[in-house]
């Protein structure tokens, strides 16, 4: 099985808040049910799927202080991140079921938290029902309650990598804006085994994030025995084909 993630940076336009990338999403979501009809093809071991914020979430994240370390015990500001993230796993699972991908909303907030320390607990048992059942899970990145800091913005990055353990995926894709990831001449770098390596051209995100962009994904990814593949919206169709476009961490 696969485990998918659609970048915030993809599918909403970053820089302005609360507004959604139509075309690119459909272009992914034309993509995701292209892949699924191919009979035999690489996702007839199912697909998970995990969305970002983008211009959903980290604007109302990053105004109200919450991030994944700096926690708030304010209700509303909970409500108002959780729910931005709600809106756009909306368009996400509309723009699926117009294409008759059989996609069903996994919302963090009610299932996921983290300990003292931040470590995430995640549960999957759902996921897994919902994979055998034939549905195609939607989670994204969301606010989680975390032991003494109230709650937590927790990052969809931190989810694909914790779905992918638990699921134990065999193919594990980070769908963002940027083609791979890039070294010092914008080149995409086809191969990351070693964090130290890469450690200088890793930034944060250019627009307003709470999670650490790509230093956060592929630190993440490392940690994960298997390979995964960081991509652009124009490797997708490649990636679910079952190539490696992008840049491959192993
Ligand atoms: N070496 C690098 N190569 C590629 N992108 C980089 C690099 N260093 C920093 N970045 C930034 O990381 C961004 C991608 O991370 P970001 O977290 O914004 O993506 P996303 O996961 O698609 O979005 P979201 O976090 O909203 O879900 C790029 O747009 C770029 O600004
Ligand atoms: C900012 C929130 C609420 C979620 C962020 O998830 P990400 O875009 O995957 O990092």
């Amino acid at each position: 099985m696969i485990v998918l993630k659609l970048g915030g940076s993809v599918i909403t336009h970053k820089d302005r808040a609360e507004t959604l990338d139509g075309a690119s999403l459909e272009q992914a979501a034309d993509s995701i049910a292209r892949a699924l009809e191919n009979e035999g093809g690489a996702l007839e071991g199912g697909l998970v799927l995990v969305h970002g914020g983008g211009s959903f979430g980290h604007h109302n994240a990053s105004e109200h202080g919450v991030s994944t370390t700096t926690g708030t015990h304010d209700a509303g500001a909970v409500l108002e991140i959780h729910g931005a993230m709600k809106t756009l796993n909306q368009f996400v699972l509309t723009r699926l079921l117009e294409r008759d991908v059989q996609a069903v909303p996994v919302h963090p907030f009610s299932t996921a938290c983290r300990d003292g320390d931040g470590a995430l607990e995640l549960p999957t048992s759902q996921v897994k029902s919902m994979l055998a059942e034939g549905f195609v899970p939607v989670l994204h990145g969301d606010v989680i309650a975390q032991t003494g800091r109230g709650a937590t913005v927790v990052s969809g990055d931190e989810l694909v990598v914790e779905l992918a353990r638990a699921l134990e995926a065999d193919r594990i894709g980070l769908c963002s804006t940027v083609p791979g990831v890039l070294d010092e001449e914008d080149a995409v770098i086809e191969r990351i085994s070693n964090y130290e390596a890469v450690e200088s051209v890793l930034g944060a995100s250019e627009t307003t994030d709470v999670t650490g962009g790509m230093a956060g994904k592929v630190n993440g990814l490392l940690e994960l025995e298997g390979a995964s593949s960081i991509f652009g919206l124009d490797g997708l169709a490649s990636f679910l084909e079952g190539k490696n476009p992008g840049t491959t961490i192993e």
